[in-house]
């Protein structure tokens, strides 16, 4: 049942406690639920029911950031930016950031799994082993106009019955034939990939959405915790902030043991507690998960000491290596009234747009509106050295180029005149790295979240690689006469260092956080907070399942590979506690 305010709760105790109802948690309650056991979910968040933005696709960017449905986070003052902050939202609702994101879907590379596998020493999350629950988590379905996909999309790599509804684009763009186009002229730089989530995604595909059929968002909330929430063994409370995990006193193996989840609604609310007979789930994303565990005094313990905080278990790596994609929307004007802009401008269209979608689920609204990604690598006379590359392997791409019909940036406003393309340059496997530490020891203060973006030279020169690959797309004759020319800040730049220049002058993130509280080899010492279980390390009764637990950014928009991660957590799970 679906609670509101702790004091509502029917029991005092849950065989497991799953903090936050997000992309992660929600997939380990359901999954949980299957058996006998009984699960609290608590989410600080409200409920995402009736909340039309979350379900319209294309209404997707309005949810962010500072809204109703987000922490609304800021990032510290980022060196590589030149100094400025950045907005930094993160779904505070059922659903988590799955309830708020753009919908794309990608798994990442091969290389990228085979990396998690080789780093913790554990086979179970190489690319062949997590496959499997990848296709698990999905349902690959027919696109909102059931167009005939046969050449987009290649069916026998992905799940069919799975809870996530999986399609692609259900409205054309006028620019979808030209990139196709883009890779029959440039086969060598540009080639077609079929299907970018085989595990191989170089080149340029069609991008797979976390869309139904019928046009609706799916969700963890949608897909996951509503069909379970009728079960007898599953309670969800809402609107209610985790603020501590503690220990009931008994040590477990020499451990402390971590069996109490402390909560209240509000800063000056009262304090309440519930306790978990077998495990504490922490899911509450890449940068509350780490916030949590450094509240509950597990962490630096020189940290930890300078808030006021008693050290329980000191573990050095908490809010560590947080690595995130830093993301660059280069503009140009083009020859035409029909990008987004022509929506955004008119209240008509867009009521039009949006009855289509109410009455059938179709049109534009039905569609977030990126039809192709773009995977590269970079030319090999510019590949940096091995001690920089951090790529996972050859089949993992470098950058990325997010083609939208439309004028798309998280740093400045659409201009109120012009029509526009972006192509969007993103470093996918970047080597900065950056930290989520204590602002304070008051759980209600948003933690420092610092995601080093750029702070690497390497990145900036990928960005840059990236920015001219935009350029070499672009010298198709697809695009003859639609592109005009680049924005004056981009046209401007006409030099290496000019591009470098605008690069940390208009980068921002693509909201893809990962990393703080990474999993690492069994018995390390040091270097991970997590065991390959996902068990904290130092520690008992205590795991972490969500995006802090990858050891290396995933080369690709991280969603599926999350759903993935929390598909096997819950097998592990459940194989514990049998
Ligand atoms: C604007 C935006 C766009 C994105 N676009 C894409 C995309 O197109 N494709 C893609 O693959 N990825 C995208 N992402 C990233 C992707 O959504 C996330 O990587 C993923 O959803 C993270 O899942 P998670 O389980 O780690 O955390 P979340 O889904 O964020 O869940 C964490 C949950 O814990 C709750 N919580 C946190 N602290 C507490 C507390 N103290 N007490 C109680 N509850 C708490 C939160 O409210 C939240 O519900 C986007 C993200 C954002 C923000």
């Amino acid at each position: 049942a679906l609670y509101t305010d702790p004091a509502q709760l029917p029991r005092s105790e849950y065989d497991f406690i799953v903090v936050g109802a997000g992309t992660a948690g929600n997939v380990i309650a359901s999954r949980l639920t299957e058996e006998q056991f009984s699960v609290l979910v608590i989410e600080a968040g409200i409920s995402n029911e009736g909340i039309i933005a979350t379900e319209v696709p294309f209404l997707g960017a309005t949810l962010s950031p500072n809204t109703s449905v987000t922490w609304n986070y800021t990032s510290t003052p980022q060196a590589g930016l030149n100094g400025r902050t950045i907005p930094y939202p993160r779904g505070r609702v059922l659903g988590g950031s799955s309830t708020i994101n753009f919908e794309i879907w990608t798994r990442s590379s091969r290389d990228d799994w085979d990396r998690f596998a080789d780093f913790t020493g554990d086979e179970g999350w190489s690319w062949a082993s997590i496959l499997p629950y990848m296709k698990k988590s999905e349902s690959l379905v027919a696109s909102t106009d059931r167009h005939n996909t046969t050449g987009e999309v290649d069916p026998s790599v992905h799940g069919h019955t799975g809870p996530i509804q999986v399609s692609l684009g259900g409205f054309p763009t006028e620019i979808d034939q030209r990139i196709i186009d883009t890779t029959e002229q440039f086969p060598q730089e540009f080639p077609f990939n079929l299907d970018m989530n085989s595990g191989t995604p170089l080149g340029v595909g069609w991008t797979q959405d976390s869309i139904g059929t019928d046009g609706h968002r799916s969700s963890s909330a949608t897909a996951y915790l509503e069909p379970a929430l009728n079960r007898s063994n599953l309670d969800v409370l809402i609107t209610t902030t985790v603020t501590k995990l503690a220990t009931s006193g008994a040590k477990v193996n020499g451990l402390p043991h971590f069996d109490i989840v402390e909560m209240a609604q509000s800063p000056t609310s009262k304090t309440f507690s519930v306790r978990a007979a077998n495990e504490i789930i922490l899911s509450a994303g890449a940068t509350n998960t780490p916030q949590l565990l450094l509240l509950s005094g597990i962490g630096p313990a020189a940290q930890l000491r300078a808030h006021g905080i008693t050290p329980v278990v000191d573990a050095p790596d908490v809010g560590q290596h947080l690595a995130d994609h830093p993301f660059l929307g280069n503009h140009f004007f083009v020859n035409s009234t029909d990008t987004l802009e022509a929506v955004a401008r008119n209240a008509t269209l867009a009521g039009a747009d949006l009855a289509q979608w109410e009455a059938d689920g179709t049109g534009k609204f039905s569609d977030p509106g990126a039809n192709q990604i773009v995977w590269l690598r970079l030319p090999q006379s510019e590949q940096p050295p091995p001690a920089l590359d951090a790529a996972a392997g050859p089949v993992a791409p470098q950058m990325e180029i997010l083609p939208v019909d439309g004028f798309v940036s998280f740093v400045e406003a659409t201009p109120a005149t012009g029509f526009f393309l972006t192509l969007a340059s993103i470093v996918v496997s970047p080597l900065s790295r950056g930290s989520i530490t204590l602002a304070s020891a008051d759980p209600f203060t948003a933690p420092l979240i610092d995601p080093g973006l750029l702070s690497s030279p390497t990145d900036v020169s990928v960005m840059v690689a990236a920015i001219k690959a935009g350029f070499a797309l672009l010298s198709a004759s697809a695009w003859d006469g639609f592109v005009l020319s680049p924005t004056p800040d981009l046209a401007g730049a006409t030099s290496d260092a000019a591009l470098a220049a605008y690069a940390r002058n208009s980068t921002s993130t693509v909201f893809h956080p990962v990393g703080s509280a990474r999993m690492g080899p069994a018995n390390a010492s040091s270097g991970s907070v997590l065991s390959p279980r996902l068990l904290v390390n130092g520690a008992s009764g205590l795991r972490v399942v969500d995006a802090s637990v990858f050891p290396f950014i995933p080369a690709g928009h991280p969603q599926a590979a999350v759903y993935a991660v929390a598909e096997r957590a819950a097998d592990l799970i459940k194989a514990a506690w049998k």
